[in-house]
């Protein structure tokens, strides 16, 4: 059986580590670092989400403004904010929750966000910083998934490695940062022939494709690390469940380790997130990072 990938123990040791740093940073530099999170309209999953962010980014030790807007909202008022949270020396971070309103061009609001404050890292600049190689904020599910799997492995160097999704928020990026890790990267997608036989080659899976339960244990190469970033929302025997990408079931059979879901992945995406906010602190007030 897969050794268990526990990314919330892995997360609550992080989280602590940066409320550490947090603390220094007030009581040698006196300031507090802080992150706004911008939600427009009323997704239950979403509004969830934000408020487990706002609850540690407060446990942390850090400031935390919410800022909730209707579904109307135009797409002119949401820039205006964003431009407001840009220009307050206070708001270290921002992040514009994910997916906006339709009648919202995602791409327009997340490059309107100061690349310097662009927690998420899915603004272009820090996009092309990372592909390039250049220090930048770095997208949070990608460097927690890549934290997890160096844990259990050690160096990921000459590993082949195959991601399964190619998404701005997880797919790509991942890819970029196991490039760097020095894996042998393939990136599958819907259109992949033979999906299962391109993920048996694989030393390490990252399963970022948002379908339940997709990846079966006989695609597996006998004791593959397994990395689920999935969290998909299922009915079964009457009840709501949280699954993964992969079923689970059959790939703890196969896999050498895997990340549960819940438990795995989305701990450490928060725990990312507010490290990034302490880092985008630190650059903007020009001192050094603690470490965490
Ligand atoms: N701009 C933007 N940035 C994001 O980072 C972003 C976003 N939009 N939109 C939505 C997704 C989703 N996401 C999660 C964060 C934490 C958990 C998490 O902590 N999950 C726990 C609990 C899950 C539960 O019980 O619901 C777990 O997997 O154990 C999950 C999902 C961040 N997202």
């Amino acid at each position: 059986m897969a050794k268990v990938i526990d990314g919330k123990a892995f997360a609550e040791g992080l989280r602590g580590r940066i409320a550490k740093a947090v603390d220094s940073l007030k009581s040698q530099h006196g300031f507090t670092p802080g992150l706004a999170v911008v939600l427009v309209g009323e997704d239950p999953a979403s509004k969830v989400y934000v408020a487990n962010k706002a609850k540690q980014t407060v446990e942390v030790g850090m400031n935390s403004w919410e800022h909730k807007l209707p579904a109307e909202t135009s797409e002119k008022d949401v820039l205006a904010l964003v431009e407001k949270l840009n220009n307050d020396p206070a708001v270290h971070g921002i992040l514009v929750q994910l997916p906006l309103p339709k009648h919202i061009d995602s791409m327009k609001v997340l490059t309107a966000i100061s690349p310097a404050k662009d927690v998420d890292g899915f603004h272009v600049v820090n996009v092309g910083k990372l592909s390039t190689g250049q220090d930048s904020l770095v997208p949070c599910t990608p460097v927690g998934s890549v934290m997890l799997a160096k844990d259990v492995l050690g160096s990921l160097d000459g590993l082949e490695a195959v991601v399964i999704g190619r998404s701005n928020i997880v797919g790509k990026p991942v890819a970029q940062l196991l490039l760097a890790e020095n894996c042998t990267v393939t990136i599958a997608h819907s259109k992949t022939k033979d999906l299962p036989g391109v993920v048996r080659r694989a030393d390490l899976v990252i399963a970022a494709v948002g379908r339940p339960e997709m990846v079966k244990g006989d695609w597996l190469k006998p004791g593959a690390t397994v990395i689920d970033v999935g969290i998909n929302r299922i009915e079964r025997d009457g009840k709501g469940k949280l699954v993964g990408d992969c079923d689970y079931a059959s790939c703890e059979k196969v896999a050498g380790a895997i990340t549960p879901v819940p438990g795995g992945v989305g701990p450490m995406t928060i725990a990312c997130l507010l490290y990034n906010t302490v880092k985008a602190a630190c650059a903007a007030r020009g001192i050094e990072q603690p470490a965490m």
